[in-house]
């Protein structure tokens, strides 16, 4: 079976509607990365060092990263050599393939985790500005939807406007918020939270956190607390802590999340603003070089714009399968 039919099988019967979601948030980068892939195909006759080194350039712009791109390349040379591939179908699909391949076979890896009884407890974490808060009540508008008990913590207790921020989540998508006042102890707001959880049989406790970067001992010591905190509270929580990311800032955003990776154990990503950026390649790089799995996608300012991460979906979105266009 060839890939694509491959990813339309994996994708199952709600597959072209998550290929076309994810083809319309990446349609800046695909624009970037196969756009030009086709354009190379058009002025190229050969796939030589010429084709490869403009291969590797493109995948650079789009964000994947220079040690992703080089191995990226060097695997595709080799796929020519070895398969003998000799069309751009051929060699399209042998690239979709790779970038496939960094994601691994395994798609359950990429979804979110739930505790099987008793309120499952995510954390966010990141930088300020990157999506958190957002990232935080689209995924309380879909959780809702699902008829879950949904409380909301306002762990980012640093300024007023995050508190605020959060309750106007809370109204809009109809989920209730655990707030303390402005410099109060965010562990303490998690561990009323996570009480009030088990104590009220909620499903999903939603903590949001501050993002400080220029106080880095500080936003490392206090994102140990609370994790510790609500551990203590709940064996087993956090259930997930997801580090969220700016699309739009591409490897420099990586660089920024390396607090946050050394103050929790950061079960996933998710990266937001895709819809806004070129550089969705951005997602290889996180996988290929962190392997923490990338769970949830941004692509809009909408509280339906989130997106569960799928390598297929994101491989088949990239190369235009979800738009009705055969690869
Ligand atoms: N286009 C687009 N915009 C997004 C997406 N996610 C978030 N945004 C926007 O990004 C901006 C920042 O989002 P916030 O959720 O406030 O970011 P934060 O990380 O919580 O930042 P602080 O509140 O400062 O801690 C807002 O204007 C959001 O509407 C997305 O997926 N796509």
């Amino acid at each position: 079976m060839g890939l694509w039919d491959r990813l339309r099988r994996t994708l199952g019967d709600a597959g072209e509607k998550i290929g076309s979601a994810f083809g319309r948030g990446l349609a800046k980068t695909r624009h970037a990365l196969v756009d030009p892939l086709e354009g190379l195909f058009r002025r190229r006759a050969a796939f030589d060092d010429d084709f490869f080194l403009e291969l590797e350039e493109i995948l650079i712009a789009a964000d994947v990263g220079v040690k992703t791109s080089a191995w990226l390349v060097e695997s595709l040379r080799a796929d020519v050599r070895k398969k003998g591939l000799t069309t751009p179908e051929e060699v399209r699909e042998a690239l979709a393939a790779r970038i496939l391949e960094v994601f691994g076979d395994d798609e359950s890896r990429f979804r979110l985790t739930f505790a099987p009884e008793g309120p499952t407890v995510i954390l966010f974490v990141g930088v300020n500005g990157t999506g958190k808060t957002t990232t935080l009540g689209k995924l309380a508008y879909r959780l809702k939807g699902e008829g879950k008990r949904v409380l909301l913590a306002a762990g980012d207790t640093f300024r007023a406007g995050a508190i605020d921020q959060l309750r106007l989540w809370g109204e809009r998508v109809g989920a209730d918020v655990v707030a303390r006042e402005e410099g109060a102890d965010p562990a303490a707001v998690l561990y009323e939270a996570v009480d009030r959880a088990q104590r009220e049989g909620y499903d999903v406790v939603l903590g949001d956190t501050a993002g400080r970067l220029h106080a880095k001992q500080h936003l490392m010591n206090e994102l140990r607390k609370i994790v510790r905190v609500v551990g203590q509270k709940l064996p087993g929580a956090p259930h997930e802590v997801l580090l969220v990311l700016d699309g739009t800032t591409g490897q420099n955003g990586l660089r920024q999340a390396e607090v946050f990776l050394e103050a929790a154990r950061v079960t996933g990503i998710a990266v937001t603003k895709l819809d806004g950026t070129a550089r969705g390649g951005v997602v290889v790089t996180i996988q290929k070089e962190l392997d923490i799995p990338v769970k949830l996608v941004g692509v809009g300012e909408g509280r339906e714009d989130l997106l569960d991460f799928s390598p297929a979906a994101f491989v088949a979105g990239l190369f235009g399968e979800g738009e009705g266009r055969t690869p």
